[in-house]
């Protein structure tokens, strides 16, 4: 890998250019270092792209080296749930000036290994660097409460940390996932293990150094390698008190029957088949903005796409060629490239899974109104990646695959609707609520409070926070719809709750308080 002595003298994109990035030190990270893994089971790879090309090799961590990673971890808890929250502040605004001052580089990091176009991925370092300093400015206002007792006694909370916690990552945001997760659970005052997908190993180093370099105690902080072995090691060691994962429902299923087996507190973050809804009083360049939003950005392979798109009939057509004529025009190719907006999907397997279910669409009635090929650009040093052309599908019916199922790639499903109590009945139909998006004027009139558009169906809700019914604003100010349940589309995470655990005491202050309150003696001499 490149030095950092080089990355901090030169801008980020001036050295990196797909093709070239290779991975050579160790991507374990435990104790303040980058560590070998003291053990493992058998090896992954880790590629990019954009070429096809393999930037990583590295072994899966085993049981010795998830439990080295718990006891480093212990150990760092021990001191940092000591600290003052304005001294856990100032560490992670610390770490939020080092993300935000290399930000280029940690984008053009993510860009290789995840294939989204570097333009997005800046705006995903952003939202990460944000969110540090979201927390860093709650960690010095934490605080319990006071309740007045009869009698003159009286009793208070202390708001204390869990312990060590992991963090389950899925590969589409791996560096803003890792914020997400850390900056809530160390600023509450926890150590956090954390596991990246193996498909996306590489970021989260990079914010692992950033926190030591910022003052978080070494061992605080600690990254393991590996795919699902290695994350049943770390849900069920004793000594984690909480996971928190970002993946699938079959994935979020099984993480929470081994932490319901620990007793463990869980947060999942999983996935979704959003609606989103067009009427036809909508401004329609912006609603096409949002759609292509909704369903194209790091090709579409986000949790909370609005990916099931109904659109009133009046319209449909309208609104159809508008939506056809743009996403011909996205660009597609080299992910570094400044003008690109759409890279390679994830890996060889997804794209073939998702073009399947492109072919499956177009067999069940849908029409293919452009994309949904295999796309090879002109650069040869490009030929190997994993690009398609991004799909629209129109004539969908409520029970085709590609409008039950999560694709997680760039296909948009434009299905039509008449009435508004129709259009909620069927986007309501579904257990894969996770967010929903609603283009339409309707904020000029009065718009009931029990009117909320649409709730999601399943208890997974998108960033730790849970964003519940986000309505896609597409840079119309908030103000504008009084009576929605408002949510930017970027949300940040505001669940400290999960992350620490509130104590109850009971004190007593006076004689009266203080007998009314003994307890008995324990055991009889
Ligand atoms: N709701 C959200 O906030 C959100 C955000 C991003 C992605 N997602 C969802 O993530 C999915 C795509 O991500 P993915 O393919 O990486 O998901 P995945 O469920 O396959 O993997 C997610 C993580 O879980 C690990 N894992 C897999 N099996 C495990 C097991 N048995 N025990 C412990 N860990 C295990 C993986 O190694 C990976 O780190 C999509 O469904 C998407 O909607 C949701
Ligand atoms: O992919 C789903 C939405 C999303 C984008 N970035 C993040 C980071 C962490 C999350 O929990 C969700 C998301």
């Amino acid at each position: 890998m490149l030095s950092r002595t080089v990355w901090a003298l030169c801008p980020a994109s001036a050295i990196m250019s797909t093709g070239t990035f290779v991975v050579s030190q160790p991507l374990n990270y435990r104790g303040g270092a980058r560590v070998n893994p003291a053990d493992g089971s058998g090896t992954e790879k880790a590629f990019e792209p954009a070429t096809g090309r393999v930037i990583a090799t590295f072994t899966c961590s085993g049981e010795k080296e998830v439990n080295l990673a718990v006891e480093d971890a212990r150990a760092a808890f021990r001191t940092w749930k000591k600290k003052s929250g304005m001294e856990r502040c100032r560490v992670l605004l610390e770490a939020a000036r080092i993300i935000r001052e290399r930000k280029d580089e940690i984008a053009a990091v993510e860009t290789i290994n995840n294939g989204k176009s570097v333009f997005e991925a800046r705006l995903d370092i952003d939202t990460s660097w944000q969110c540090l300093e979201y927390y860093a400015g709650l960690a010095g206002s934490l605080a319990g409460e006071h309740i007045q007792l009869p009698g003159g006694s009286f009793g208070y909370t202390r708001r204390e940390p869990l312990g060590v916690c992991v963090g389950i990552g899925a590969w589409n945001y791996p560096f803003q996932i890792a914020c997400w997760k850390s900056a809530p659970a160390l600023a509450c005052g926890n150590a956090m293990i954390f596991k990246p997908s193996p498909f996306t190993p590489v970021s989260a180093l990079l914010l692992a150094e950033i926190y030591t370099q910022a003052g978080v105690p070494p061992g605080l902080f600690n990254v393991v390698q590996g795919g699902a072995a290695t994350g049943q090691l770390l849900c069920q060691h004793q000594d984690v008190a909480k996971v928190s994962f970002t993946g699938s429902v079959p994935t979020g299923s099984k993480i929470m029957e081994m932490s319901a087996k620990g007793i463990k507190p869980v947060t999942l973050e999983l996935g979704g088949k959003s609606p989103l809804i067009i009427f036809s009083d909508c401004d329609m360049p912006n609603a096409v903005k949002g759609a292509l939003m909704a369903n194209f950005l790091t090709q579409g392979e986000v949790c909370c796409n609005g990916t099931r798109v109904f659109v009133q009939k009046d319209i449909l057509d309208k609104f159809t060629a508008e939506v056809v004529r743009q996403t011909q025009k996205i660009k597609i190719g080299d992910p570094l490239l400044e003008d690109t907006r759409m890279g390679p999907l994830i890996n060889g397997p997804h794209l073939e899974r998702v073009l399947e279910f492109v072919r499956l669409a177009r067999e069940q009635g849908a029409k293919v109104l452009c994309g949904g090929d295999p796309y090879v650009p002109e650069d040869p040093k490009l030929k190997g990646g994993y690009y398609m052309t991004p799909c629209v599908l129109t004539d969908c019916r409520d029970d085709m695959t590609c409008v039950k199922e999560e694709i997680f790639g760039p296909v948009m499903s434009i299905l039509s609707f008449d009435t508004e109590a129709e259009v909620l009945e069927r986007a309501n139909n579904t257990s894969f609520g996770l967010a929903a998006g609603v283009f339409t004027r309707v904020w000029q009139r009065e718009w009931p409070s029990d009117h909320r558009v649409l709730l999601p169906t399943q208890d997974s809700v998108c960033g730790d926070g849970g964003c519940g019914v986000c309505v896609l604003t597409a840079g119309r100010p908030k103000e504008e719809h009084p009576g929605t349940q408002q949510h930017d589309f970027q949300m940040l995470n505001v669940d400290l709750g999960a992350f620490e655990k509130r104590l109850y005491f009971q004190l007593s202050q006076q004689g009266a308080g203080r007998q009314s309150l003994e307890l008995p003696p324990l055991s009889h001499a």
